[in-house]
């Protein structure tokens, strides 16, 4: 071999080595925790089955589903905390599915912070590594560093009573934190605090999640908790993922009418019943329109017959109709919610009962209760529903 050849023989198999490890690499991150064909019953209670999902490593998951659906059997499989009948559990390339909860390299949280009363903040926090025979200085070093994580340094000295139930949480979160796990683990964290202070943990939590890269699964029966904080949701319905996707495609584009029923105020309609209103028939037994794809304008010919609004200064702007719209179809308004910047109105539309969104701009543009209205569907948004592919909307037939 000549001298010569020596390094570029050398250079090219490097490249190749390199790169054939980054792709490894990267599909290994893609398929960093991987659910297969996972079941658990309990007697004769299915509890789930046929759970298969690949989870990227840093990825927010969320279980989102409807109470008693087995989000949080799922979840205590994975910790190990509930073995499973059948499947397998595996995390980065290793088999966990028989391994002690201990062995598994898995934080969790629960909904009801189980921290030691005796025990002070920093000692509570502190108890993992001292099971894990951690080194004092490296057991004080890594508590004041999570302390620090959840805004909690000053705390460090409390007992648990004299804390709120917010800081509870962060106490708890804290101590799954701090023995730096693979993946963390949250069974409705929030679910037993005020509003304000979920908000807030919420969003720190996340903040968290994502400074540390940590692969996270989280679980909640709340819709908006689920779009807000996701990578990508995972729908349960009676112990099976209905569907998995991000959070614009599961509020947009929903399998079928179960995962419209839970993720928005959908309005359902039978096909035949929704014809008028698409100015076709569609071939699939049902259409799921949002709210805020239907749009409101009031009758100008009955405006006359509600005295008094136009003198009262009704000043309701006509929406500018989207371009693929369907035909105008007369209705009455029955009622209304105000939902903060959002008005949602109930229109009987001879007989077909459509809640349509508008954006709240001010008291002077709500539309009374008894106007008449047309309504119009943004075709662009209509969803064929039937079967689990519902999303292709070359399902919607013209005709
Ligand atoms: N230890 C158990 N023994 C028998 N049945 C159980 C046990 N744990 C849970 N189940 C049943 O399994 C099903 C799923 O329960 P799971 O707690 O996983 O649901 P979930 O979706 O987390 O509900 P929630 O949101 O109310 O917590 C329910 O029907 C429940 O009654």
């Amino acid at each position: 071999m000549l001298a010569t050849d020596m390094p570029q023989t050398h250079s090219r198999h490097d490249s190749d080595g390199l790169l054939t490890s980054a792709l490894r690499e990267q599909a290994a991150d893609q398929q960093y925790l991987t659910l297969k064909g996972l079941a658990k019953r309990f007697g004769k209670t299915r509890v789930f089955s046929d759970i298969d999902a690949e989870i990227a490593r840093g990825e927010f998951i969320t279980l989102l589903g409807p109470s008693g659906c087995g989000k949080s059997t799922l979840l205590r499989a994975i910790a190990g905390l509930n073995d499973v009948d059948s499947g397998e559990i595996i995390v980065d390339g290793h088999d966990i599915t028989r391994l002690p909860p201990q062995r598994r390299g898995i934080g969790m949280v629960f909904q009801h912070y189980a921290l030691f009363p005796n025990m002070r903040v920093a000692d509570n926090v502190a108890f993992g590594l001292r099971m894990k025979k951690v080194r004092p200085e490296e057991r004080e070093r890594r508590v004041t560093e999570v302390l620090r994580l959840v805004e909690l340094t000053d705390q460090a000295q409390r007992y648990p009573h004299q804390l709120s139930g917010g800081q509870r949480q962060r106490v708890a979160l804290a101590r799954a934190l701090v023995v730096e796990p693979q993946i963390l683990l949250l069974d409705e964290p929030l679910s037993a605090l005020d509003a304000r202070i979920r908000r807030h943990l919420r969003d720190q939590i996340r903040d968290i999640q994502k400074s540390l890269g940590l692969t996270t699964l989280f679980v909640t029966h709340d819709q908006e908790e689920a779009l807000l904080l996701s990578d990508r949701i995972f729908l349960m319905h009676q112990g099976s993922i209905l569907q998995q996707g991000n959070a614009a495609s599961l509020y947009t584009r929903p399998v079928d009418a179960t995962a419209a029923g839970f993720m928005g105020h959908y309005n359902l309609i039978g096909s035949e019943l929704a014809r008028p209103l698409l100015g076709y028939l569609c071939d699939s037994p049902q259409v799921a329109l949002r709210p805020e794809a239907l749009y409101l304008q009031p009758d100008e010919m009955t405006r006359p017959l509600l005295p008094g609004h136009l003198e009262a200064g009704l000043d309701f702007p006509l929406q500018s109709l989207p371009a693929n719209v369907g035909p105008a179809l007369p209705g009455v308004i029955l009622r209304h919610q105000l939902l903060g910047n959002i008005v949602r109105y109930e229109v009987d539309c001879q007989g077909l009962r459509l809640n349509v969104d508008v954006l709240n701009r001010s008291a002077r543009q709500l539309l009374p209760d008894h106007l008449r209205v047309q309504v119009h569907a943004d075709l662009d948004e209509v969803q064929a529903l039937g079967t689990h592919d519902t999303g292709d909307r070359s399902r919607v037939a013209n005709g």
